[in-house]
């Protein structure tokens, strides 16, 4: 073999091993979003012989960029023959990056990608009045959807009051743009977007309902999210225009209503599921949030009275999925931005009668989504 061939085959064997770098963000190899651009081998003057890798980042500033750089580098390195790896790191033109978007976004029209046809199940949370737990419950859940195999995309809606980022730990972080597309931050499994990470957490937001429809309608067409099992959305409180506007854009949803034990809170929480049902939604059940506390000594302290989930439940006429109790560990979780269902060995949440309820309901959604009744089967040209 010559030299020159002997340096060909390194190169397809690096490229070949480039293949299993993966962008973190995107979730497709490197190689195939056109990152490299190139991978020359050559014997420098001591002998050794160089794989010297042409990267390019989608954008300036790309958060992504050290763990991409180390990825490549590390694969790059374990292909035997090659000694050093020398780095080119430089960000993709305007074309390429553009052609990306474009195949990203695959060839369906310019809209948001769920459909009733899609594959993509959408589950709203919603309740008829703030503080019952929903952000929390809806946080939970979509972490257990993911860590039992399915890829689960989180979207905040609750635009006046979001606080996914936080009770997922994630407060700070900021989605990159990849020209008009948003690529969600990942956390615990899940591509979580909020509009909370596009405003100053010490401005309110004030937006009137166009606001809202577009602001809503731009998240669920631009943020890149992939190929998602379940797309899981955080709904403000009550019957807003930000319900009107998913109920609207996404028809086929099936919603979770949350509300309290107090029978009084019956009322709102059925006010917000009527206003699903009138846009087509289907609502598929209850969760009775923080019923009765369990006390050191085992008895149960109703503190926030009892019924009100089946009350809820006999006026909707669906199930209560779940009875998730009070919980120290499941608000601690909530404030430290670590989901309870998380917990490992010896962490709370392992007997965490709450952590255990919401795991029961992510089996309890999963299983209902086998069946496809109430689906419209679509058969798609290709
Ligand atoms: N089962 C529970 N046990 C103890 N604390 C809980 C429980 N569920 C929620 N909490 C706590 O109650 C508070 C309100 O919860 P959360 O923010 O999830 O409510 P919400 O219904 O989403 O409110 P909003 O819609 O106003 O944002 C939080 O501090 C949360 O940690």
């Amino acid at each position: 073999m010559t030299a020159e061939s002997s340096a060909s085959a390194l190169e397809q064997r690096v490229l070949a091993a480039l293949e299993r770098v993966i962008d973190p963000e995107i979730r497709r190899p490197v190689t195939e979003l056109d990152m490299i651009d190139g991978v020359t081998v050559s014997t420098v003057a001591d002998g050794t012989t160089r794989a010297e890798v042409q990267l390019r980042l989608t954008i300036v500033g790309c958060p992504a960029a050290d763990r991409i750089e180390r990825d490549v580098r590390t694969a790059a390195s374990s292909v035997d023959g090659i000694d050093d790896v020398a780095l080119d790191v430089g960000v993709m033109d305007r074309a390429t990056r553009d052609a990306l978007i474009d195949r990203l976004r695959g060839d369906r029209p310019r809209g948001h990608p769920f459909t009733p046809d899609a594959l993509t199940r959408v589950i709203a949370v919603t309740s008829g009045k703030g503080g019952v737990g929903k952000s929390t419950v809806t946080a939970n859940l979509a972490v257990a959807l993911a860590q039992r195999g399915l890829r689960v995309g989180l979207m905040d809606a609750d635009v006046f009051g979001f606080s996914i980022p936080g009770i997922l730990g994630i407060a700070d972080a900021k989605p990159t743009r990849v020209g008009e597309m948003i690529m969600p931050p990942r956390v615990h499994g899940l591509a979580v977007i909020s509009i909370g990470m596009f405003v100053d957490p010490h401005t309110s937001v004030s937006w009137r309902g166009p606001m809202l429809h577009r602001t809503v309608e731009q998240f669920l067409t631009d943020v890149y999210f992939g190929d998602l099992d379940v797309l899981v959305i955080d709904m403000p409180p009550g019957t807003g225009d930000i319900a009107i506007s998913i109920g609207q854009l996404l028809p086929h949803a099936e919603v979770l209503v949350v509300t309290t034990p107090q029978k009084a809170a019956a009322d709102v929480a059925e006010r917000s599921a009527l206003v699903a049902r009138q846009t087509g939604q289907t609502v598929i059940g209850v969760v009775e949030n923080m019923t009765g506390y369990v006390q050191p000594d085992g008895s149960v302290l109703d503190l926030f009275g009892s019924g009100g989930g089946d009350e809820t439940a006999a006026r909707l006429d669906v199930d209560v999925l779940a009875r998730v109790p009070l919980s120290l560990a499941l608000r601690e979780g909530g404030d430290a931005g670590r989901p309870i269902v998380l917990a490992g060995d010896d962490a709370p949440g392992e007997t965490d009668a709450a952590a255990q309820a919401i795991r029961d309901l992510a089996d309890r959604v999963i299983e209902r989504g086998r069946g496809l009744a109430g689906r419209p089967l679509t058969v798609t040209p290709r």
